[in-house]
């Protein structure tokens, strides 16, 4: 097919739907369209309006790439190299996490408290501990101008492309990377603490789909024997960073609720809130300083 003279758009889409049918991998239609779209640059109302476009060989080669890498089980944002977040157009790169839409919950969910403390005091410091892509505080900085953030990750490749999309977005004068161990080389008191950290079992890692378990990196998905070893890092130290009336929301994995919250109240946190994500799962948990005179809000 990829030799067989002119190729237009349809010819593309079809053959992708085809093949990725008979290898049973994904949404045949949706990651034939996403991949020649992006590979042709071409839109949705281009194939809808013009499906016998030509497409010349050199761009026909690209989405022939593309299709072998995606029959292969390489999750398609991976192969074009971004993912929408929150309604940022985020680069993701082999040393990130893809940003998953059940993560916008932790943003929804902090947002009213990152702007209330943007009205008492003109500023919101909010703190990202394993940032990725910078998904999380670089969503949280494009809907209030004056939060800044710092997004902390181990990994220096994070880190890269965590910067490279806060430039992108115009958001790199409120975004400072650091590369640690969580709170290892933080310093300073926060208003707002967020986390979606690495919370799978580690036994349960081979059992999980391919795309996950076979593209994305480990260190962001291996949460330690029972999957809390980063809830019980970060919990242990969060209050000797977090400012006496601000919040830590962590995101967590469905059946999490209990262990997660019971790891944070004897840290000496308080609970203050949790949020389910768009399936109906727990989701998001956030908690408060207990410590005596913060602000009852
Ligand atoms: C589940 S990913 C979340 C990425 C991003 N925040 C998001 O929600 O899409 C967890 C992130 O934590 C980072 N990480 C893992 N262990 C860490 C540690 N000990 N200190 C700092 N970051 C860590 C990983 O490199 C990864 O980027």
């Amino acid at each position: 097919m990829a030799d067989s003279g002119p190729t237009t758009l349809d010819d593309l889409l079809r053959a992708g739907r085809q093949m990725f049918a008979a290898a049973g991998v994904g949404d045949p239609a949706l990651d034939a369209r996403l991949l020649v779209e992006h590979f042709t640059g071409t839109t949705r109302a281009d194939a809808i309006t013009a499906p016998q476009r030509r497409v010349e060989r050199e761009f026909a080669d690209r989405v022939w790439a593309a299709f072998e890498r995606r029959r292969n089980g390489e999750p398609v944002h991976r192969i074009i190299g971004r993912r929408g977040f929150h309604g940022l157009d985020l680069l993701v790169s082999p040393a990130t996490l893809e940003p998953r839409p059940d993560t916008e919950t932790l943003v929804d969910s902090m947002l009213p408290f990152v702007r209330e403390v943007v009205r008492r005091h003109s500023r919101c410091r909010i703190l990202d501990l394993g940032t990725g892509t910078g998904a999380i505080a670089l969503a949280l900085l494009s809907q209030v101008p004056e939060a800044t953030a710092m997004g902390v990750d181990r990994s220096e490749g994070a880190l890269a492309t965590a910067v490279q999309n806060a430039g992108d977005l115009g958001l790199a004068g409120r975004f400072t990377p650091l590369c640690s161990d969580w709170f290892e080389n933080v310093s300073g008191r926060w208003d707002v603490i967020v986390s979606n950290p690495p919370y799978i079992r580690s036994d349960g890692i081979a059992g999980l789909a391919r795309d996950v378990r076979d593209f994305e990196p480990p260190s962001a998905l291996d949460g330690g024997p029972d999957g809390l070893d980063a809830y019980r890092q970060i919990a242990r130290r969060a209050p000797e960073f977090i400012d006496p009336d601000g919040r830590i929301g962590v995101e967590i994995g469905f059946d999490q609720k209990q262990d997660v919250t019971a790891i944070f109240l004897a840290a000496g946190l308080e609970a203050s809130g949790s949020a389910k994500d768009l399936g109906g799962n727990d989701r998001v948990l956030i908690f408060a300083s207990a410590s005596p005179g913060k602000a009852g809000t």
